[in-house]
C-alpha cells in the first residue's frame, strides 16, 4: 500500500513570517495584501503574521535567513519584484534573490517561499499582482501553508 503524504491547506496555528521589498512598492503591497488574504482566509491569525521590510529584492535573503533561524515561524513567504531595466543590473538581482532564497530553505529547513515576480514590463507585474494572473503573493500564502504542513508529516 502507497502511503502519499500532502500538505493540507488548514493554517490554525501557523506562524508565518512574511519579507517584503519596498523597491517597486506600488506592486508589492498588492503582494503584501494578496499573501495577507490567503493566510486569514485558510486561518492563521493576524497575530501570528509578522511583516518585515527590507530596501528591495536583492536584501531578502538574509532577512528571511534570520527569520527562519529564529524558529519563530513555520514558513517565511518573500515578496518582491524585479523589473528589467536598460542594464544587466536585473540579471544580478534575480540571481541573488533566487538563489538566495532557495538557499535558505534548503538550509534552515523551514519553507522559505519565492513570491518574488522577475518580469520585462511594469504591465507584465501589474498582472500578477492582483489583476489578470491572479496574485504571486496570494499563492505564496497558499504554498507556505501546504509546504508548513507537509513537512510536519515527514
Ligand atoms: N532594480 C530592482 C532592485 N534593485 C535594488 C536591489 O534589490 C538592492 O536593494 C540594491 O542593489 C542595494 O543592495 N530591487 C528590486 O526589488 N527590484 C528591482 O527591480
Ligand atoms: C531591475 C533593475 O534592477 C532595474 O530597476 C535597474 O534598471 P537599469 O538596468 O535600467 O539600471
Amino acid at each position: 500500500m502507497v502511503k502519499f503524504i500532502e500538505g493540507q491547506l488548514v493554517a490554525e496555528g501557523l506562524k508565518i513570517g512574511v519579507v517584503v521589498a519596498r523597491f517597486n512598492e506600488f506592486i508589492n503591497s498588492k503582494l503584501l495584501d494578496g499573501a495577507l488574504d490567503g493566510l486569514k482566509r485558510h486561518g492563521v491569525k493576524e497575530e501570528d503574521i509578522e511583516v518585515a521590510w527590507v530596501p528591495g529584492a536583492f536584501e531578502i535573503p538574509l532577512v528571511a535567513q534570520k527569520m527562519a533561524n529564529s524558529n519563530k515561524y513555520q514558513a517565511v513567504i518573500c515578496l518582491g519584484t524585479v523589473i528589467r531595466g536598460s542594464t544587466s543590473h536585473y540579471d544580478y538581482v534575480c540571481a541573488e534573490v533566487s538563489k538566495g532564497v532557495a538557499h535558505v530553505g534548503m538550509a534552515t529547513g523551514v519553507p522559505t517561499i519565492f513570491g518574488v515576480l522577475t518580469t520585462e514590463s511594469i504591465e507584465q507585474a501589474i498582472e500578477r499582482a492582483g489583476t489578470k494572473a491572479g496574485n504571486k503573493g496570494f499563492e505564496s500564502a497558499v504554498t507556505a501553508i501546504e509546504m508548513a504542513n507537509l513537512l510536519r508529516q515527514i
